[in-house]
């Protein structure tokens, strides 16, 4: 019937069939049935010119069974023109397999898998691609789910979705097939996704239908005959059905994989994919190795002339003897680290290099005040890294110099005071989104949740009312796809990959997070430019909304005036306000988080806190002017910033000149960096630097201390231009929160067990974690 079947659609192909016929007879007969010269041919049925032997297409499986009888345990058939040796019974494919395990191991690239999989992955691959992605596979099958715990609990715990599916049922009859295959696909979603998803799931639905259709039909009689004579395909609609089900299948996939790069932490793998994705970043590294060492030669007598001796004018900062071209091989994990320990052997001015490239580091309070605050002028200009450079080209605030970046900042600093910060307007806009924050917040009833969307959405709002003049809802795409791409830039740009791109700028085509993150930043900007459109259209030169309607207007004006027009251009207005989106969202955020944290890991000093509050605040809403009653809260805020530690390597300064500093010269345009951990932890500055201990904050009276080593937001000239709207957006989220919610440690979860380990990136994250925030009226 089958073979009918197929021979039905095959009949407008008779007339090429009689052709290609005639001229493959005399192929055929070469390739003959017959003996060849190296042995004996395992016998089998004469084959049909081209057809080959007639096997039934819809049970090949039982017509082999039949013939085997006839013709033995290892026996050859056409499958059209195709030799096909078969193995039956269980010696002998024991023997092959087993035995023989190496001559028998190769896959059969079928046209079609061939077309579907073009020789990647497992199934359908050979040689060194298989061997690769088998081992890959397993090592991560089994740290994922095969043969541990881990994969135990999740069997079961799957199990228990389908009982209560069947038990939905109520005894009456219904296909075992659907939800079943549901939950062993889920079994692999958690694997390789690291979740699973409900039943009745549209997405899931679709992929498990697509793959059981693909399976289906990759059997079909279509699918046989097209493995026998490709040049059929035309002809055979069920192919381009299938090959087009692969293809929507890969493509779905391909969106999970986007999803999860995004929010990727080589830290903390969550299932298969996540591992897949670090280990190509850590290739992507290790690739660039050869490269590396030619360049390596050709630079050696470069560096040599730059070197690290003193020059004519003055002794340089000691360091490290560097590299050629790789310069110090700074721990590119934990750079700030590293430093520190540096510091402890070369002392509080000293040099490594950076790749090629010179960097003096500052260390401890002292040097790093004197520096910043005493030479503010000297050590105040902006090392513009290649990632910068190429996204920002010199224009908006943080990476900018000379006239531009005094003119942006002058401009931003004023607009930000007119519309959020130091004022009664601002304290409004943050208290308003608080309670966005807690109704959030309130409708997780004391569940687990990561604190970390909640809060960035709260925090990058703040930013909106000041730049665009309006909030978003916490489910609106556009706010969740800008904060995604801002902390991922932020993250990013930590990376060794990144580190290794401003180093060695020319390595970039071997790494690709930097086109990323350039295609993230230029996408951001591009959103930005369409709201700036939309405010450009509804401008009113009495009434600014905020930042960008200021500098709209401050465009026309100055365009009038035919002064300064260049500087308030497009470009700077689209910086600027990527700038603050960047420089006021994930700090903040991140600073908040580490505080709920911290709250669920020390419920003592909660205690302490909520005991405070209550006194003080009562049940009304916390306000600025409360800060001075709240000691003990402010100096918890205090020490979360210190601990947390939010910008360690700072952002890199340059001198804008010659300087001789602490008995050292260092030339024009180095590098520098203001190393912010040494200043908060400097262990003369601080009792228990690397304890969270909120008394380094209060007087024996419990009053709060002013402490000049204090100095998350760095000092001088590029001091923190948002410094004092972060600072009462911490107070008044953190003392809003904690009136409302006890935050807990998950049940079943120690508060010891809270990691305080940040994630890598440009800002000290937590890592990924959840909470609960029990409501306390
Ligand atoms: C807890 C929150 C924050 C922390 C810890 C923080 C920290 C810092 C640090 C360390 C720098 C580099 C200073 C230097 O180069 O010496 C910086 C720069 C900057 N910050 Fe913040 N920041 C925070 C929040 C904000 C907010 C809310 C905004 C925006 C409204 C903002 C806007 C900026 C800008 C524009 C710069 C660049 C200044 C310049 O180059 O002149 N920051 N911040």
């Amino acid at each position: 019937m089958a073979l009918l079947e197929g021979l039905i659609q095959l009949s407008s192909a008779f007339p090429l069939l009689v052709a290609v016929l005639l001229l493959l007879l005399v192929y055929l007969h070469s390739t003959g049935v017959s003996n060849t010269e190296k042995g004996k041919a395992p016998p089998g049925p004469t084959p049909l010119p081209i057809l080959g032997n007639l096997i039934n297409l819809k049970k090949p499986y039982d017509s082999l069974c039949e013939l085997s009888k006839k013709y033995g345990s290892v026996f050859t058939i056409y499958s059209g023109p195709k030799k096909v040796v078969v193995l039956a019974g269980y010696k002998t494919v024991k023997k092959a397999l087993v035995n023989h395990a190496e001559e028998f191991g190769d896959r059969e690239i079928t046209p079609f898998s061939r077309d579907a999989f073009e020789g990647h992955g497992i199934l359908f691959c050979n040689g060194e691609n298989w061997r690769e992605m088998r081992r890959f596979a397993l090592t991560n099958l089994r740290n994922f789910g095969m043969g541990k715990r881990r994969g135990e609990e999740k069997i079961i715990e799957e199990a228990q979705h389908l009982i209560q599916m069947f038990q939905n049922f109520k005894g009456t009859a219904f296909d075992t097939k659907e939800p079943v295959n549901y939950a062993v696909s889920n079994i692999i979603c958690a694997i390789v996704y690291g979740s699973r998803f409900e039943y009745n799931d549209p997405r899931f639905k679709v992929m498990v239908s697509r793959a059981n259709d693909t399976i289906r039909l990759a059997g079909s009689p279509s699918v046989q005959l097209y493995n026998m004579f490709p040049w059929l395909k035309p002809l055979l609609r069920n192919v381009s059905h299938v090959l087009k089900n692969v293809a929507d299948n890969l493509k779905d996939i391909q969106s999970y994989i986007n999803n999860l790069q995004e929010t990727l932490n080589p830290q903390d793998s969550r299932g298969f994919i996540d591992s897949f994705l670090t280990h190509q970043q850590s290739k992507e590294l290790s690739s660039a190795f050869p490269l590396l060492v030619a360049v390596l030669l050709l630079l050696l007598v470069y560096l040599h002339s730059t070197g690290v001796s003193n020059t004519e004018k003055g002794k340089a900062p000691p360091g490290p003897t560097p590299l050629p071209i790789l310069g110090n091989l700074i721990n590119l994990q934990k750079p700030y680290d590293s430093l520190c320990e540096l510091s402890k052997k070369y002392g509080s001015v000293f040099t490594i290099y950076s790749g090629p490239k010179k960097v003096v580091v500052l260390a401890g309070y002292k040097t790093v005040k004197q520096a910043l605050v005493n030479h503010a002028e000297e050590f105040g200009n902006r090392e513009i890294t290649p990632l910068f450079c190429n996204a920002f080209e010199g224009h908006g605030i943080i990476f900018s110099n000379g006239e531009n970046w005094r003119e942006m900042r002058r401009f931003a600093l004023t607009n930000l005071r007119n519309f959020g910060m130091g004022k009664r307007r601002g304290e409004e806009k943050i208290i308003e989104e608080a309670q966005h924050l807690i109704q959030v917040f309130e409708k997780l009833k004391g569940t687990t949740f990561d604190t970390n969307e909640p809060v960035n959405y709260a925090v990058s709002n703040i930013i909106c009312a000041i730049v665009y003049g309006s909030r978003f809802e916490y489910d609106d795409p556009r706010l969740k796809v800008m904060v995604k791409r801002t902390n991922e830039n932020i993250r990013l740009a930590g990376s060794p990959s990144v580190r290794l791109y401003n180093m060695l700028p020319w390595l970039k085509p071997l790494l690709r997070n930097v086109s990323y993150v350039l295609k993230n930043i230029a996408d951001n900007l591009k959103e930005i430019q369409s709201y700036i459109n939309n405010l450009q259209e509804t401008l009113n030169p009495q009434d600014s909304r905020g930042f960008i309607d200021s500098f709209l207007i401050r465009r026309q004006s100055e365009e009038k005036l035919e002064q300064n027009a260049n500087l308030f251009n497009e470009k700077n207005l689209l910086c600027c306000v990527a700038n603050l989106f960047a420089a006021g969202t994930n700090t903040t955020g991140a600073t908040v988080c580490w505080g709920l944290l911290l709250m669920a890991k020390y419920p003592h000093i909660q205690d302490r806190v909520q005991e405070e509050i209550d006194r003080v605040v009562g049940g009304r809403q916390p306000v600025v002017e409360d800060r001075k009653s709240l000691p003990y809260t402010d100096a918890v805020i205090h020490e979360t910033q210190r601990v947390a530690n939010i910008v360690p390597l700072n952002l890199p300064h340059a001198t804008s000149c010659d300087v001789h500093f602490q008995g050292f010269f260092i030339e024009k345009g180095t590098i520098v960096i203001p190393l912010l951990t040494s200043v908060l932890r400097d262990e003369s500055e601080w009792a228990k630097p690397y304890m969270f201990h909120p008394e380094h904050f209060l007087d024996d009276q419990g009053r709060l201390i002013k402490r000049d080593a204090f100095m998350p937001f760095s000092a001088g000239r590029r001091v923190c231009l948002g410094e004092s709207l972060a600072r009462m957006e911490l107070f008044l989220f953190f003392t809003s929160l904690l009136q409302r919610f006890r935050f807990t440690a998950p049940p079943g979860v120690l508060e010891d067990e809270l990691d305080l380990t940040p994630t890598l990136g440009g800002t000290l994250n937590p890592s990924p974690h959840k909470l609960c925030a029990l409501s306390r009226s």
